[in-house]
């Protein structure tokens, strides 16, 4: 904000000044319940700078390079001062208004701070909202998490009948998130706690219970050892969002048919065997126990438009990983740090309480992602394509639903895509994550490389 000595410009001036005033006045008023600022006060002296330097660079924006791409983002070096020419300028139509482009010479915070050495603080999520949803494999807990890493809504699907039971006897831990439960301010209603999902068994017109917030002073799930030692780890799967395999039935990947095993193995019940073989005590069932994360990471984690021009490339002889390297991407850009997150509040897998996991898949990747998050993990279970588990059995399923795959595509009645899933894209599609991506697979019907 420039201060002003001519005449002309006294009254702006002055209206500068009195403006200055204002934002720097104590008396500022500040919202009721707004989030602190992480920079300093406004420094009038930083303002007047700011006001009259050419480009608006501020404090904030030291670390960044300015220059003028003269608004041409298809020019070399529109995005990079080290490619800019300034040539590129002469080229650019003179209607168009030059707009001011930078690039950071900054890594992301995140990384900055792991070169320093410093602990990136976990990712915090909380869950928003939870309801039951009927599933042909039984009913689920629906649950839609916020996180402060992206502004994405991830899910958990949370497989845990015995909570419907409220007379049941209690042989497992529920699976409930800490977050949820939580009081968010006192002025919060008994109503508005159930409406959002923090109630305890069924809804009904007749039955609405609260559920009880955690004490404040434990901040984390109650530890394993009180559990029965021959209940089984819950099962876990980490479910990347697939439109194509999931929504429309695509046959070019089996995501929706794992999304729909996944849920049909987790609620499959589980029988305990004895305490000790000497033990009078009858094996007992109980409900299958477990939860879906599923990741709003469509494509691998590029997205779906990428994911629509790799599938273009892929029909021109690529597979799934070079596809994606020709596009500009990695072959896989997931992360599952709100995954870990999201398992942490949950009370699954977490290392200051709750139960250690089961996790469902054939991914290496995932594997060391959860060991990085330290996410207990006691075992790895196979998924295996129903595809391939047909041909395994050779076992040849029809349409009416018999046969083995048959029984698979009823499985999946209600969900497109969460049949069982064959052809020849689906077969080069397994192949390449076997035989590119590491994937911890047997191959089925043919492992030569040149069949990808
Ligand atoms: N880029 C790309 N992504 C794909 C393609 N087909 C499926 N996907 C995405 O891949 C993700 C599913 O990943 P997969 O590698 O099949 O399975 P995974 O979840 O890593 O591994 P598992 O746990 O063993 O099933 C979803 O986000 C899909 O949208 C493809 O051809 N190209």
């Amino acid at each position: 904000m420039p201060f002003h000595h001519d005449v002309d410009s006294l009254s702006a001036g002055m209206s500068d000044l009195a403006l200055l005033d204002f934002l720097t006045s104590p008396d500022l008023p500040v919202a009721k319940h707004g989030i602190k600022r992480r920079d300093a006060e406004l420094d009038p002296l930083m303002l007047a700078a700011v006001y009259s330097s050419g480009p608006q660079v501020t404090r904030n924006h030291y670390a960044h390079d300015f220059f003028p791409a003269v608004g041409d983002p298809q020019a070399e070096g529109a995005y990079d001062w080290t490619k800019w020419q300034p040539e590129n300028s002469k080229t650019v139509d003179s209607q168009r208004r030059p707009r001011l482009k930078y690039v950071s010479r900054q890594e992301p915070r995140s990384q900055r701070l792991r070169k320093q050495g410093l602990e990136v603080a976990h990712e915090k999520v909380r869950c928003m909202a939870r309801t039951r949803v009927p599933t042909p494999h039984g009913p689920v807990f629906l649950h839609l998490y916020h996180n402060n890493r992206d502004n994405k809504e991830h899910l958990a699907i949370v497989v845990d009948p015995a909570q419907f039971e409220a007379n049941s006897p209690n042989h497992a831990p529920a699976i409930r998130s800490r977050s949820l439960d939580a009081v968010w301010n006192e002025n919060e209603t008994e109503m508005d706690r159930i409406t959002r999902g923090a109630y305890v068994g069924r809804l009904s017109s007749t039955s609405q219970h609260a559920s009880s917030p955690s004490p404040p002073s434990s901040q984390s799930h109650p530890p394993t050892r009180s559990l029965p030692n021959n209940i089984p780890s819950p099962l876990i799967r980490l479910h990347s969002e697939c439109f194509t395999g999931e929504t429309i039935g695509s046959m070019r990947c089996d995501c929706g048919e794992q999304l729909d095993e996944a849920i049909r193995q987790i609620s499959q019940p589980i029988t305990l065997p004895a305490l000790s073989p000497s033990s009078l005590t009858p094996t007992t069932t109980i409900p299958g126990r477990g939860a879906v994360i599923y990741l709003r990471q469509e494509g691998r984690g590029i997205g779906l438009l990428s994911k629509i021009r790799a599938y273009n490339l892929q029909d021109m002889g690529h597979d799934t990983v070079t596809a994606n390297l020709m596009l500009g991407h990695k072959a896989d850009e997931r992360g599952y740090e709100v995954a870990a997150a999201i398992l942490r509040d949950l009370g699954l897998g977490g290392k200051e309480g709750g139960e250690s996991v089961r996790v469902l898949t054939n991914n290496p990747d995932k594997m060391d992602a959860l060991k990085k998050e330290g996410i207990r993990v006691v075992e790895r279970v196979p998924m295996v394509p129903r595809s391939w588990q047909c041909r395994q059995h050779d076992v040849v399923g029809n349409e009416q639903g018999e046969g083995k795959s048959g029984e698979a595509r009823k499985a999946g009645a209600t969900m497109i895509g969460g049949g069982s899933v064959y052809g020849e894209d689906l077969d080069k599609y397994l192949r390449t994550k076997v035989l590119r991506m590491g994937h911890m697979l047997p191959l089925v019907g043919g492992s030569e490389e040149n069949d990808l």
